[in-house]
């Protein structure tokens, strides 16, 4: 997994870089203009529409002017917009790349840019180097470039979003942000979706040893990192190394719940599940899921189970009761969702009795429920910390770049997705798929890490063919060929 440093931090990893691979540092910022254009040639830019260029006088505007060289020699009409007056002092290796600039590339003054012109506007202003509140002067380069028509794309951040925490002013509002090396957590906010646009990690060579001595809760999960948290299982298995697992979801009239929560778990792999639903509602489990079983009440010994998940469409009247007593009989970490969220939201003497190392997973609404209206993020990031290291459980923010918040503090971005999947039922796909994994016998933090990425692969894969006409079922479905994409047997 990738750290996520501070702003702050990102100098004394620069440095230390450098110093380990003996490059200079110009040759770093050289990296990072290649990964930017290496992006740029991947997407479909009309090679006729003029690019701008807006470079400030520090280490941001160093890679806007490699960039602005590098992609001039396509041929392609590029300037540079100074976003700095005569008698500004630049860093030395931004100093070297407007030096270095060729004749063909245009160099002008901010003041001189037509926000009316067509084409492409790279913002290479400022970067994570910002220092408090935007200046008077730099606030009017931000509105310029915001009041430009075309596409705006962001050199690592958008200017004027604090590398860290909440932006309070203006900021560049980008189509895409293409960061260095590490998502800066800001990116990672949903307050900030408007100023960040679509997000991608451009890779500068600074390997995951690099981030070792620097200290950071956050992390970041990208595809390649996934194979590395499964188990993998010999050809011997039989259906019981599989998992036996209990799933109460779903009541009258929320039977879907159950539904789609146990065939999520039975394409995750699951060897046994059994619904545990009213049994009048059999027929509903036993029609159109073959493979699953029913119960209908909490008879014998809970711990035959491998793992139970909680709360799909349980509905929330009588389920306190239901809960308290399982948690008193079953030892092993339990998956809550949904219903069962808001019910320990509405008794919170239950916290107390859940196994540790359970998971529970609110949607925004539902973390509000368990933990008190919320303002923003950050705020939501600091309360999921000290209520999983209070109760020793781990806890998933749903949302774009859903946040798994584990008991020990670590709090791990999730990168995979897609709009498509905010529809009826994902959640429920997403307890099968947790409950699932827990039950193939892998730890709270596995079963996290790859529910979470391959819900979201899933809903990537579901997107791409039905758009906005995923449904949750899709992504059930899609399950299988995330084994394949992430090449796990
Ligand atoms: N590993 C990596 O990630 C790599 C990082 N690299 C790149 O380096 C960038 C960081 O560069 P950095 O440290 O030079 O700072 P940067 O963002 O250019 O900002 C400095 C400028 O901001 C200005 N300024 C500050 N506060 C201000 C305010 N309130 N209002 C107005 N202006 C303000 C300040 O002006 P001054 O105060 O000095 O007058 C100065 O001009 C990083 O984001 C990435 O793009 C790559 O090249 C290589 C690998
Ligand atoms: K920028």
């Amino acid at each position: 997994m990738l750290k996520i440093l501070s702003g702050e931090q990102v100098k004394a990893l620069d440095a230390a870089h450098v110093r380990v691979q003996q490059i200079q540092s110009l040759q770093l910022m050289e990296r990072a203009a290649l990964a930017f254009v290496s992006w740029w040639d991947s997407q479909d830019f009309d090679p006729s529409l003029p690019v701008s260029v807006f470079c400030g006088s520090g280490n941001n505007g160093g890679d806007g002017f490699a960039i602005a060289r590098l992609l001039s020699r396509s041929g392609r009409q590029v300037s540079v917009f100074r976003c700095f007056g005569e008698s500004a002092s630049l860093s030395p290796d931004a100093a070297a790349n407007l030096e270095a600039l060729p004749s063909d590339v245009e160099n002008l003054h901010w003041t001189e840019f037509d926000a009316r012109s067509s084409g492409v506007l790279i913002d290479a202003f400022l970067g994570v180097g910002l220092k408090g509140a935007l200046r008077q002067d730099a606030k009017e380069m931000v509105q310029a470039m915001n009041a430009f028509v075309g596409t705006r794309i962001a050199v690592d951040i958008p200017s004027g979003l604090p590398a860290d925490g909440l932006l309070e002013g203006d900021c560049v509002k980008a189509n895409t942000t293409v960061t260095f090396a590490f998502p800066k957590l800001s990116l990672l906010f949903p307050e900030h979706a408007f100023a960040t646009g679509a997000l991608v990690l451009a890779d500068i060579g600074i390997s995951d040893e690099e981030y070792s001595s620097f200290a950071s809760p956050y992390f970041y999960l990208r595809e390649k990192d996934i194979k590395g948290f499964h188990r993998s299982f010999h050809r011997f298995s039989h259906k019981g190394d599989f998992g036996k697992i209990l799933l109460f979801a779903g009541s009258k009239g929320k039977m879907g719940a159950a539904v789609l929560c146990c065939k999520s778990a039975l394409r995750t792999g699951s060897g046994l599940v059994t619904a545990l639903i009213p049994e009048g509602e059999r027929h509903v489990i036993q029609s159109s899921l073959p493979e699953g079983m029913c119960l209908f009440d909490l008879e014998g010994d809970l711990n035959r189970f491998d793992a139970i998940g909680l709360g799909p469409g349980i509905g929330v009247e009588d389920s306190a009761k239901m809960l308290a007593d399982i948690f008193r009989r079953y030892s092993r970490p339990i998956v809550l969702d949904a219903d069962a969220i808001t019910v320990l939201g509405q008794n919170p003497d239950l916290l107390a009795l859940i196994p540790e190392g359970s998971i529970l997973t609110p949607h925004l609404a539902e973390f509000d429920r368990l933990l008190g209206k919320t303002e923003n993020h950050p705020e939501r990031l600091a309360k999921a910390s000290a209520f999983c290291r209070q109760w020793r459980l781990n806890l998933l923010v749903k949302g774009a770049n859903s946040v798994i918040c584990l008991a020990d503090g670590r709090q791990i971005f999730n990168s995979s997705g897609s709009q498509y999947m905010a529809t009826a039922g994902a959640g429920d796909v997403l307890t099968g798929m947790l409950t699932s994994f827990l039950g193939q016998g892998y730890s709270p933090e596995q079963a996290l890490v790859c529910g979470v990425y391959q819900h979201g692969l899933a809903g990537e894969i579901a997107g791409k063919s039905k758009r906005r006409g995923t449904i949750a079922s899709d992504l059930v479905e899609a399950i299988p060929e995330t084994y394949l994409r992430l090449n796990v047997s």
